[in-house]
């Protein structure tokens, strides 16, 4: 079984030259999309790829460029395809993603009045891998990010480390190394600036090199290519091409 890794987009938040930082991840059997920002379903579209040949969707945490496209996912495969995507998150951020964001939208008095009346909701619980779609399971990891919001990162597979928002976490990067398995890992990146919230480039050169050469680094802002070649031993995702995860990004 091949997993196949497509950054939709490789771009932080407010990034311009780059979609939000959304990666479908293919078993062969399944398609799962790792957070579905505002920018995703023109991803998608420009990639080709019908949403509904999506198997699930699974979010990391809520800000916009990992949810703002749900509305959209939501209304389209229902109104259009007679379906509700599978979303899975973590039992948490359901009742945020509903109350705070989903609902302002989506909800229509006596036919839209839950997230279950357009989703089908597969709660997740931190720390405990989950058989996601064919050939795709994943642990939920718990990590910082903005203070007092829930956030998640993923070891998928035990073989994958996805670090989707986060601030440096050095212990746990060398866990998954040194105790888990972990044979690549795509991390994000804040090129310029104090890691308050995200995980600097200086922060992660200053692991060491064999470690480096495990990481991928994603969700960086639009000045990525003056970096080019100040990165260490880690490597720059591209936007939408296609990988072969154990041929080409594990070590
Ligand atoms: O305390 C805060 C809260 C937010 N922000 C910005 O808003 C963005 C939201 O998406 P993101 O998590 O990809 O990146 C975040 C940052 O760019 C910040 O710099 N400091
Ligand atoms: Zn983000
Ligand atoms: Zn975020």
């Amino acid at each position: 079984m091949t997993l196949k890794l497509q950054m939709l987009g490789t771009g932080s938040a407010f990034a311009k030259m780059y979609y939000n930082n959304n990666a479908l991840l293919d078993s062969g059997e399944a398609k799962l999309l790792i957070d579905c920002g505002i920018t995703a379903p023109l991803a998608l579209h420009q990639m080709g790829l019908p949403i509904t040949e999506l198997d699930a969707v699974l979010i990391t945490h809520i800000h916009a460029d990992h949810v703002g496209g749900l509305e959209e996912m939501g209304f389209r495969m229902n109104l259009i395809h007679g379906r509700k995507p599978v979303l899975y998150l973590a039992e948490a951020l359901i009742e945020p993603l509903w109350e705070n964001t989903l609902k302002g939208g989506m909800q229509q008095k006596g036919m839209i009045e839950r997230m279950e009346d357009v989703f089908e909701i597969r709660p997740l619980v931190p720390g405990r891998t989950a058989d996601l779609v064919p050939g795709i399971r994943a642990e939920l990891i718990p990590t910082k990010h903005i203070p007092g919001k829930d956030s998640y990162s993923l070891y998928i597979n035990e073989r994958l480390f996805y670090s989707a928002d986060m601030t440096f976490n050095p212990e746990l990067l060398n866990e998954l190394v040194q105790e888990r398995g972990c044979k690549a890992m795509l991390h994000e990146v804040q090129l310029l600036g104090e890691g308050a919230v995200h995980t600097t480039l200086d922060e992660l050169l200053s692991l060491p090199p064999e470690l480096q050469r495990m990481i991928h680094l994603m969700h960086y802002s639009d000045e990525i290519e003056t970096f080019q070649g100040r990165t260490g031993e880690m490597k720059i995702l591209e936007q939408q091409r296609v990988y072969d995860v154990e041929k080409e990004l594990e070590v």
